[in-house]
């Protein structure tokens, strides 16, 4: 998950965020559309600057506020994406967008969660290449992760679930993804408490050293202060702001750029990574 990234999938906040109604989204107070959609451009930005490759699902007025976090509604394998099914609800017309996307691109599509199944892909860890640690829990039930499993097994993907706690509610975001950012194939960053027990002996078995957020910040970020994009392996881009987690990074080696995202990220739950959807890695 922290190969250098060269292509991504990501979509603007102009349009789908437009007149989005706080209460309805579950946004904080801080959601402001216009600043929100200027933070999201500072994002892409810092992204291109990387040399990744961007390619942008269409702007549309379709009220799809949350439809900017591209990185849940699809899931990328080396044969091809998987198309996935939103916990969320309101999130439900979104895998659709991808599809759309990856059938323009010409990207195969190699199958989909359906049914009663529900995967979003903030839930999903690549923990190597042929192991995929998924998070079950408010967005991802067991369903989900049964189908996954059956779609990834024939391309030699072992699928390992993972009980995460309810945190802050049902209708807040805890994916597994908001409390581990993989930042090199050997280093992640991590807020222990809420990683799940097993998980953490896995990685812990596998050699991979764990950076641990500062906890305060990650309380007062609502965890968006762990939510960081490798653009490759020891480095990434970061919600600006959170001082003693990126010291924590670059005193493992980290080189961190950060991008101011208060009416964005911290406001709608949802940081550089959840906001990037990579297509290729390599
Ligand atoms: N992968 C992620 O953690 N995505 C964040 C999604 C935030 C969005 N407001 C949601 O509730 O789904």
């Amino acid at each position: 998950m922290a190969a250098p990234l060269l292509r991504v999938l990501m979509r603007s906040a102009r349009g789908a965020m437009r007149g989005a109604d706080r209460a309805k989204w579950h946004y904080g107070p801080g959601f402001d559309h216009s600043r929100a959609a200027a933070q999201h451009d500072g994002l892409a930005a810092l992204v291109a600057e990387t040399g990744a490759e961007i390619e942008w699902l269409d702007d549309g007025d379709d009220g799809l506020a949350d439809s900017v976090f591209t990185h849940d509604p699809s899931l990328m394998t080396e044969a091809g994406a998987v198309i996935l099914s939103m916990g969320k609800p309101l999130r439900r017309d979104e895998p659709a967008l991808h599809e759309a996307a990856y059938r323009r691109l010409g990207i195969p599509i190699l199958g989909r969660v359906e049914g009663a199944g529900q995967v979003e892909g903030g839930d999903c860890v690549w923990v190597d290449r042929n192991t995929l640690a998924v998070g079950r829990g408010v967005r991802t039930n067991q369903k989900g992760i049964q189908q996954l499993a059956n779609i990834l097994g024939p391309i030699g993907v072992s699928v390992f679930g993972y009980d995460l706690p309810l945190w802050q509610g049902e209708e807040a975001c805890l994916h597994l993804m908001s409390v581990i950012s993989p930042l090199a194939d050997d280093l992640a960053l991590v807020h222990s408490p809420l990683l799940p027990a097993p998980f953490w002996q896995m990685l812990k078995a596998r050699g991979i050293e764990l950076v641990e957020g500062d906890p305060e910040e990650f309380a007062k970020s609502l965890g968006l202060s762990l939510n960081v994009l490798p653009t490759a392996p020891h480095e990434v881009i970061a919600v600006a702001g959170f001082p003693k987690t990126k010291a924590a990074m670059e005193a493992a080696g980290c080189t961190v750029k950060t991008f101011e995202a208060d009416a964005l990220c911290i406001a709608c739950e949802g940081g550089p990574t959840c906001l990037t959807r990579p297509i290729l890695r390599r």
